[in-house]
């Protein structure tokens, strides 16, 4: 059971610990269905209840209450401090994937997954742990009874044993349905992120936003039917469960004391022990809901964790704290790379390569090429993001490899088509503030945007500006060689003269590498080489 393995993974310290408390919880509970019962003994019996009978009461009420309390409050403890660990989990395992199986897997099950999931799981786990609550109050309630009558105890505990069977059973049939309803909250949240990411190519265009609120009630009328069916089915498991109590004190009233004799005198305290037991099976059978739901859940996250893993080199080199032992490189070779996009079927889409390129440390290398040509895909495979499916990547003599991928991309800086903006400067926390403002100044920045408090003022700028701010990242981030992914494309006329007549030459002479996707031909001869591609392919050198 995935709750079983959630749970496992604590302290055992503090797993016994809510054990024994938990237990002492049930116990006092019991108890105190026990001393209500002799209460009522004695007024049936016309007897003084006594003052012995009262302070003991209290005292079990209070022992109760406060092993109750501590139980409810170590087991919400325990519970978020077991989802924390496994978003920690989760988010290191995803920042240690291949990019390859991060694009397979798309941002919406992931967001599902890690936040939505762990969240629902954080409300209804102490749920259900509280439930567990109840389950060991039965059980002592189970023991009062046998200490009344062995002959009910065996009807009760077999009575409900059987009732446990077929509630399970029904439960696991509903996985199923659960699953189906995960991947159609998937399928949701993927159509809601294109009212936000493509939302002013729907404001400009009533048809498209006509045609994708279409599909949006789509989904979600899908994912409505799939929920109530769910809820049809929840509904009669929950009347099975009601129709259960009822029968099981039914059968303790009714049935027993027409076939034991002597059954009378304690038939009330039997009785009274059975309503009691009402209260916990209502609450047992009002969270296996959850539970269902709960393992479903977690059945989702230990998945997304196998395909991470399945996605993350094994012999993965922890991030390194040093700097990289590539730094001081001659030359990067690719001999006979290849790289090949799968699909979900196992189908090669495309392929780039076999790329035979060798790259001095110091040069500029512009990479061109059409449409679709493999450039991008050639540099994520250069600076180790994509494995190679073939070939291999040389730095000086050393073949990369699982075992220092790690250590070789940090030698690189790149700034891809979609670059990311961060909202402050992560790892550069001791970055000296005059320098920033030097780069803001020098991208000609200074009357948009300013650096406060380790993170630039605003982001809130135009395309070409937003680019000129990854560049200062970029810049920042001082390494070995620098990617740039069509990054003059935006820039106006004056800016990509400022790329390349000015900034390239800057890293050329700092001893900087510059590998550059572009295709402003009027700047080719800014290179010291130049590498076209074609289909994948490299062209020979003077192609187009
Ligand atoms: N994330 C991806 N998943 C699957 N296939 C991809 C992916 N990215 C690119 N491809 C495939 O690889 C081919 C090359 O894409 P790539 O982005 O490397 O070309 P490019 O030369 O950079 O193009 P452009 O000049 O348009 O940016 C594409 O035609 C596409 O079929």
């Amino acid at each position: 059971m995935n709750i079983v393995r959630l749970l496992r993974g604590g302290l055992p310290a503090n797993r016994r610990f809510i054990f024994v408390i938990t237990c002492l919880s049930g116990l006092g509970n019991a108890g105190l269905v026990a001393l209500i019962n002799q209460a009522a003994e004695h007024a049936l019996l016309g007897r003084a209840v006594g003052s012995q009978l009262l302070v003991a009461y209290l005292l079990t009420l209070a022992f109760f209450l406060l092993a109750n309390r501590a139980s409810l409050q170590q087991t919400n403890r325990f519970v978020q401090s077991r989802l924390e660990a496994t978003r920690r989990r989760l988010v290191a395992k995803i920042l240690r994937a291949d990019l390859r199986t991060l694009e397979t897997l798309g941002p919406s099950d992931i967001y599902l997954t890690v936040a939505q999931e762990t969240d629902h799981l954080s409300q209804t786990l102490p749920l259900l742990i509280g439930a567990a609550q109840s389950a060991f109050l039965l059980l002592f309630l189970l023991v009062y009874i046998a200490t009344l009558s062995f002959v009910s105890f065996v009807v009760v505990a077999g009575f409900i044993a059987l009732g446990i069977i077929v509630f399970v059973g029904r439960q696991r049939a509903l996985s199923g349905a659960l699953a189906e309803v995960h991947h159609r909250e998937a399928a949701m949240l993927e159509t809601l992120s294109h009212f936000t990411l493509g939302f002013q190519e729907i404001r400009l265009n009533a048809d498209k936003n006509d045609a994708i609120f279409r599909h949006f009630a789509e989904v979600t009328g899908r994912l409505k039917t799939v929920v109530v069916g769910l809820g049809g089915r929840w509904v009669t498991l929950l009347q099975f469960s009601n129709a259960f109590v009822f029968l099981l004190v039914g059968v303790v009233v009714f049935v027993l004391p027409v076939f034991f004799s002597g059954y009378t005198d304690t038939i009330y305290k039997i009785v009274a022990a059975s309503v009691f037991a009402i209260g916990p099976m209502a609450a047992i059978t009002s969270v296996v809901r959850l539970v269902g739901r709960a393992e479903a859940g977690l059945g989702h996250i230990y998945s997304l964790e196998q395909r991470l893993d399945e996605g993350a080199p094994a012999a993965v080199a922890p991030l390194p704290r040093q700097r990289s032992p590539f730094r001081a490189f001659a030359s990067i070779d690719l001999v006979g790379t290849t790289f090949r996009y799968v699909d979900a079927d196992g189908i090669t889409t495309f392929t780039a390569g076999p790329l035979e390129l060798s790259i001095k440390r110091g040069e500029i290398v512009f990479m061109t090429g059409g449409n679709g040509s493999g450039k991008s895909t050639a540099l994520k495979l250069l600076c180790g993001l994509y494995a190679p499916t073939g070939g291999r990547i040389v730095c000086d003599d050393v073949a990369i490899d699982e075992a220092n991928r790690q250590e070789y991309r940090e030698i690189f800086s790149s700034i891809f088509m979609d670059f990311h903006l961060f909202d402050r400067l992560h790892g550069l926390e001791d970055v000296v503030p005059e320098e920033v403002d030097r780069l803001i100044a020098r991208m000609e920045l200074s009357d948009k945007v300013g650096f406060r408090k380790g993170r630039f003022t605003t982001s809130d700028l135009s395309t070409g500006q937003r680019k000129r701010l990854a560049m200062i990242v970029s810049l920042l981030e001082d390494r070995e060689v620098y990617l740039f992914d069509e990054w003059a494309a935006d820039q106006d006329a004056h800016f990509r003269e400022v790329f390349y007549t000015e900034m390239l030459p800057d890293l050329k002479a700092r001893g900087k590498t510059v590998v550059a996707v572009t295709h402003d031909d009027r700047y080719w001869d800014r290179c010291d080489r130049r590498v076209a591609l074609d289909l994948g392919m490299m062209l020979p050198a003077g192609g187009a």
